[in-house]
C-alpha cells in the first residue's frame, strides 16, 4: 500500500508520467490504481463538472469544492484501494489546492491545507512527483485543445500556482521528488522510476530497480530511518503535520532532477 501523487501546472505532463508509472508497476505484478482530482469518482466527476467547466466560482467555494471532491474520493476510493494493498497514483491531490486555491487565489495557504487536511482525515502521500514548468510551456502543450475555468487564468495565477507548489516541496523535501517537467517524457519517468524503486525496495524486493539495487547508490534499503513496511502504511486521522515518511535517499530529497537552471529563475 503506497500512495504516490503527480503535482504540477496545467500541461506539465503529469497524466503521462502517470501512465508509464502505472505501466512500469504493473509489468512488475503491482496492483496499480490509477486514479484523479477532481473526478475521480461519479460525484467528483459532477463537481468537476461545476469546478471547470461551468460559470464563476467564488473563491472560497471553489475551495470547499474541492475539497468536498477530495474528501469522497479518499474516503470512497483511495482508502479502500490502499487497505486492499494496491500502489495507488493520483493525478493531483492536496498540493493542488494549496497552490491553485490559495498561492492562485487570495486565500490563506494554511487555511486550504487545514480544510483538505480535515477532508482527507490527514492522508499524505508517500511520495508527491513535482513536474515543475514554466508556465509557458505548459500552456503552449495544451494548445490543440479547448481550456478549462483555471487554465484560462492569467500568466500571473499561473506562475503563482508554480511558486506555491514549490514552496510546498522546500517544505518537506524528503517526500518529494522535483522534476525539471521540460525534459523529455523518457527522462522524466527514469527519475520517477528510480525513485519508486528505492521507495518499494523495502516492502517488495521484486520492485527493485537498477539504481536502488546498486551498491554504490544511496538506497533506500541501506539508508537509516523507520522500517519501509511500517514507513509505507497510510494512517488514519494523522495530523496533516504527522507524515509518511517514505524511506528515500537523502541525496534525492527535494531536488530538481535534471535541471541546470535555477528553481527560483522565473515563472
Ligand atoms: N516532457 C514532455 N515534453 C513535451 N511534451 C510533453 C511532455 N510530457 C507530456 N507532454 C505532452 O504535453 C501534453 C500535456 O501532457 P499531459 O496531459 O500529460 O499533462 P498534464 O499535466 O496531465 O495536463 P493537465 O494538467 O492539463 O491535465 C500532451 O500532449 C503530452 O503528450
Ligand atoms: C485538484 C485540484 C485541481 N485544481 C485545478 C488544476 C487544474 O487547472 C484543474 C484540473 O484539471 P486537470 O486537467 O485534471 O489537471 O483543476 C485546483 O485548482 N485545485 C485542486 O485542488
Amino acid at each position: 500500500m503506497v500512495f504516490i501523487a503527480f503535482e504540477g501546472g496545467d500541461g506539465a505532463g503529469k497524466s503521462t508520467q502517470v501512465a508509464a508509472l502505472a505501466a512500469w508497476l504493473r509489468e512488475r505484478g503491482q496492483e496499480v490504481v490509477v486514479t484523479r482530482e477532481p473526478g475521480g469518482t461519479e460525484l467528483g466527476g459532477r463537481i468537476r463538472e461545476l469546478l471547470l467547466h461551468g460559470g464563476e466560482v467564488a473563491p472560497r467555494a471553489e475551495a470547499l469544492l474541492f475539497a468536498a471532491d477530495r474528501a469522497h474520493h479518499v474516503a470512497t476510493f483511495v482508502r479502500p484501494a490502499l487497505e486492499r494493498g494496491a500502489v495507488v497514483l493520483t493525478d493531483r491531490y492536496v498540493d493542488s489546492s494549496v497552490a491553485y486555491q490559495g498561492a492562485g487565489r487570495d486565500l490563506q495557504a494554511a487555511e486550504i491545507a487545514g480544510l483538505s487536511a480535515w477532508a482527507t482525515g490527514g492522508l499524505v502521500p508517500h511520495l508527491t512527483a513535482l513536474l515543475d514548468v514554466a508556465p509557458e510551456t505548459g500552456r503552449a502543450r495544451r494548445s490543440c485543445r479547448v481550456e478549462d475555468r483555471m487554465e484560462t487564468e492569467a500568466e500571473a495565477f499561473h506562475a503563482r500556482v508554480r511558486q506555491g507548489f514549490l514552496a510546498l516541496a522546500e517544505a518537506a523535501p524528503h517526500r518529494y521528488l522535483v522534476l525539471d517537467a521540460a525534459q523529455p517524457p523518457e527522462v522524466i519517468s527514469a527519475a520517477v522510476v528510480a525513485r519508486v524503486g528505492e521507495l518499494l525496495a523495502g516492502a517488495d524486493p521484486t520492485l527493485r530497480t537498477p539504481a536502488s539495487t546498486s551498491s554504490s547508490s544511496t538506497t533506500a534499503v541501506a539508508a537509516p530511518g523507520p522500517d519501509p513496511a511500517e514507513s509505507a502504511a497510510p494512517t488514519r486521522d494523522s495530523a496533516a503535520t504527522s507524515e509518511h515518511v517514505a524511506p528515500s535517499a537523502p541525496s534525492s530529497s527535494g531536488e530538481v532532477v535534471g535541471r541546470s537552471e535555477s528553481r527560483s529563475g522565473g515563472a
